[in-house]
């Protein structure tokens, strides 16, 4: 990774980034530049249809690959419907675009051993993801009782697979806010210990106590962090009223969690990569009587994490975490593009038109009608 002033904008030999240069024009807000590794983005929703043509476009720009989550309306259970939605993807893909989309199936009560074998011979199923039943958007066809899959589970690590782990518990007697952590307890040390060997990617991991476990499970063990749960506390939900656009699972936490989360993403562990939970509902469902969880940050994938690592003085940290670990992970080679990022605002639309996709709403992204810090300069060779 390089970091620099912008292109263009050339450093006098005297100034230095934060000094006033010798003729006193202030160079404090010299834009940062810095070129990575083209990023991956190890977890995203890219739904189906119209939707996934209009959003598509967004990680497409930003990311080469991406772990595709299973969670369809009809979830994706079978190698032969991963094989159908790998190829909607593709068609809708922008043209000349080479994006990698890695699927992965929805675990079930039932899933045999032999889908699981299928999904390793089939090379474009890269994991397997387990909801809870009743967990999260689309899930009602999840796990009951996770101990009914010990034959699927033992498949997956004999043929290392990975597993994706939606690590809440739906039990309706734990608080909203600890449902990872009694997740941990209950179901996840236990699957740890039971499958040694078993890849466990702990999605979208929210609390202290979800970055203490990864840190301290063995190699097998690792976890993506969302943008947004790293900027946001829970506070945001609140913020002068109630704010459905900031409503996700597993929901924002306190402030002591977020900084858990960034001090994870930016200490150079392997255990830890971006995945952003892009996740689009459109308004209608969102601004609702019982509104949808989701964030939508596919818009701004790879530029809200050069905020985070910014504002926490660690951008040399980014390539690893967004470029290096999650390919490590999964046992593929990281990308050979490079992606240069500048620092300079761009403002982000009040809502994205579905219209153009043939669809009467609209999508409102993460920071609508504000700003993103960090913009794309070059995606290239
Ligand atoms: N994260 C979310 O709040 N929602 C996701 C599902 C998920 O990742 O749990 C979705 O598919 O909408
Ligand atoms: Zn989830
Ligand atoms: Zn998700």
């Amino acid at each position: 990774m390089t970091t620099g002033p912008r292109k263009g904008q050339e450093r006098s030999p005297t100034a230095r980034p934060g000094r006033p240069r010798a003729h006193g024009i202030n160079l404090e807000r010299t834009p940062v530049s810095l070129t990575l590794i083209r990023p991956d983005d190890w977890h995203v929703h890219l739904r189906d249809e119209a939707l996934l043509r209009a959003v598509l476009p967004d990680t497409v720009r930003r990311f080469a690959r991406a772990i595709v989550m299973p969670n369809l309306k009809s979830p994706v259970r079978t190698v032969a419907e991963a094989r159908a939605y790998r190829e909607r993807i593709l068609a809708a893909r922008p043209a000349g675009s080479a994006f990698e989309p890695l699927m992965t199936l929805y675990l079930t009560d039932n899933t045999p051993v032999a889908e699981i074998e299928r999904a390793r011979a089939s090379g474009f199923v890269h994991g397997v993801k387990y909801y809870p039943a009743g967990a999260t958007t689309h899930s009602d066809f999840g796990v009951t009782d996770i101990g009914r899959c010990d034959d699927a589970l033992a498949a997956m690590e004999a043929l290392s697979l990975p597993l994706l782990v939606h690590g809440e518990v739906t039990d309706s007697a734990v608080d909203v806010f600890d449902r990872e952590a009694v997740f941990i307890d209950r179901i996840l040390q236990r699957i740890v210990a039971r499958f040694p060997n078993l890849k466990i990617v702990l999605e979208h991991v929210t609390t202290r106590d979800g970055v203490e476990f990864v840190m301290a499970a063995p190699a097998t063990v690792a976890a993506t962090l969302t943008a947004h749960h790293l900027l946001l506390n829970r506070n945001a939900m609140f913020h002068g009223g109630i704010r459905p656009h900031a409503y996700c699972l597993p929901v924002l936490k306190r402030e002591r969690h977020r900084e858990a989360l960034v001090a994870a993403a930016i200490s150079g562990s392997p255990k830890f990569f971006l995945g952003t939970d892009s996740a689009p509902h459109v308004r209608r469902t969102k601004e609702a009587a019982c509104g949808c969880a989701g964030v939508y940050t596919a818009h701004a994938g790879i530029e809200l994490y050069a905020e985070v690592f910014k504002a926490a003085g660690a951008l040399a940290k980014l390539e690893g975490f967004a470029s290096l670990h999650g390919p490590a992970f999964y046992g593929l080679a990281a990308n050979r593009e490079r992606i240069t990022l500048i620092e300079e605002s761009w403002p982000v639309a009040a809502a994205i038109d579905l219209a153009p996709a043939g669809m009467d709403d609209t999508l409102v992204p993460f920071r609508a009608g504000e700003s993103v810090g960090f913009r794309i300069a070059e995606v290239g060779v």
